[in-house]
């Protein structure tokens, strides 16, 4: 579970917040025009910024491991290591030195994105699609409650985009799951909620149905969920 509470963030002239979010177990989509402070949250999120006001935590449910798994949006891994030494090195660094390394958790990670086949390939002979992939695996190692990805589909053909989508549901299934996206085809088949940002504050908090203002049952169109979000920031421009 992720709880942003009174949340603020300077970052020279641009404000994030204040913010108060609270997102649950599922799929939760980060959406907001360029600047509007997706990455910034995220950042915040997985510790690598600290709030200049309030507090954001990640929790576990009981008796599920903590944590958070983050993708950077510009992650690119180093070029010369093998795909599953470079991820037994990040287990290594999040387990805690001395540790011992289940290579079965390297080995899930790997097949969770599709890259066993890769895995003693050198990362810089892979194509940028995998390299997303390895992004992702990177951010699942140790089985973290929450998990958080900077724009995981870009870069990656259609095909690729549908396994990550499938594979982002399945994971938002015991897991609170964060994506941010411009892509209204990844929200409208994977969120479960939907926070939107304008300009540093959240414009709208709730379901993705309710953002596309569709049938009470199943997943809306993402021409819908286009037209919502659309809505949401022309409405606010008109108003500042
Ligand atoms: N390191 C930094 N130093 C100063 N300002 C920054 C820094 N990083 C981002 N900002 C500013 O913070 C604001 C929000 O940026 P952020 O990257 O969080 O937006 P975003 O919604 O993720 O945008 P995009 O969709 O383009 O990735 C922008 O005005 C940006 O210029």
């Amino acid at each position: 579970m992720l709880v942003a509470t009174s949340l603020v963030k300077k970052r020279g002239e641009f404000v994030l917040g204040p913010v108060d979010v609270e997102l649950d177990v599922g799929v939760s989509a980060l959406l907001g025009a360029n600047g509007a402070g997706k990455t910034t949250l995220m950042q915040l999120a997985a510790g690598l910024l600290r709030a200049d006001g309030g507090s954001i935590e990640c929790t576990a449910p009981r008796g599920a491991a903590g944590g958070v798994g983050y993708l950077p949006q510009d992650f690119a891994g180093p070029r010369r290591p093998r795909v599953r030494d470079y991820l037994r090195f990040v287990a290594w660094c999040r387990s805690g030195k001395g540790q011992q390394i289940r290579e079965k958790d390297i080995d899930h990670a790997l097949a969770l994105v599709d890259l066993t086949e890769r895995s003693a390939s050198r990362i810089g002979s892979l194509s940028g699609g995998m390299v997303k992939r390895l992004g992702i695996a990177q951010a699942l190692l140790g089985d973290p409650a929450v998990i958080i990805l900077d724009e995981p589909t870009v870069g990656l053909d259609p095909i690729q985009r549908r396994e990550i989508r499938g594979l982002l549901q399945r994971l938002g299934e015991d897991r609170s799951v964060l994506l941010s996206t411009h892509l209204s085809e990844d929200v409208a088949s994977t969120a479960d909620h939907v926070v939107a940002l304008h300009a540093g504050r959240v414009v709208f908090t709730g379901s993705t149905r309710g953002l596309a203002g569709g049938s009470a049952t199943g997943r809306p169109a993402a021409e819908a969920v286009e037209r919502g979000l659309i809505a949401l920031i022309e409405g606010r421009t008109a108003h500042a």
